[in-house]
């Protein structure tokens, strides 16, 4: 798969942990950056990832900063994203099922770097379930979303 990521200051060590441990299992990676712990700003690196996922420049995008809501905030921004907040497998797993969720957002402070990659891996992995509720409910954002 092709993956978008990035991350702001607080997250530099577990973006660049992800990125190697996807690479690893043979992804191809594009790193937005940040590429220092210099202190920055969430939202331009997140913008980034998600346009990569409105341009279709990538299949998937992961967003991290500290808590991981700056970036779902700013990432949910961008028209086609769904971007999901995750901190627990089972959600991982229920948000690609239900939500199609086409961006995750890690939290560098509340995930630890074994579980953030559990997450990624189970995130990755799980298909949409193709089920006409979710669809309708998919294809509503996308209304909702032309409407503003
Ligand atoms: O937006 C956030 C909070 O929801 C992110 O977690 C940022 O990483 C955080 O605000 C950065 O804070 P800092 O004090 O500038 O390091």
């Amino acid at each position: 798969m092709k993956i978008s990521i990035g991350c702001d200051h607080s997250a530099l060590e577990l973006k660049n942990s992800i990125i190697a441990y996807l690479k690893a299992k043979g992804h191809e990676i594009i790193d937005r950056g940040t590429y220092t712990k210099d202190s920055c700003d969430y939202t331009d690196y997140g913008y980034l990832v998600a346009k990569d996922i409105k341009d279709k420049v990538c299949d998937r995008g992961i967003v991290i900063c500290y808590t991981g809501i700056g970036m779902s905030i700013i990432a949910n921004k961008v028209k086609g994203v769904r971007c999901a907040l995750v901190m627990d497998k089972d959600a991982a797993k229920l948000t690609r099922e239900h939500n199609d969720s086409n961006c995750l957002a890690l939290s560098a402070k509340y995930t630890g770097d074994a579980y953030a990659k559990e997450i990624v891996d189970t995130w990755l992995e799980t298909e949409f379930s193709f089920n006409e509720r979710h669809a309708r409910r998919i294809a509503k954002i996308s209304k909702y979303e032309e409407e503003f």
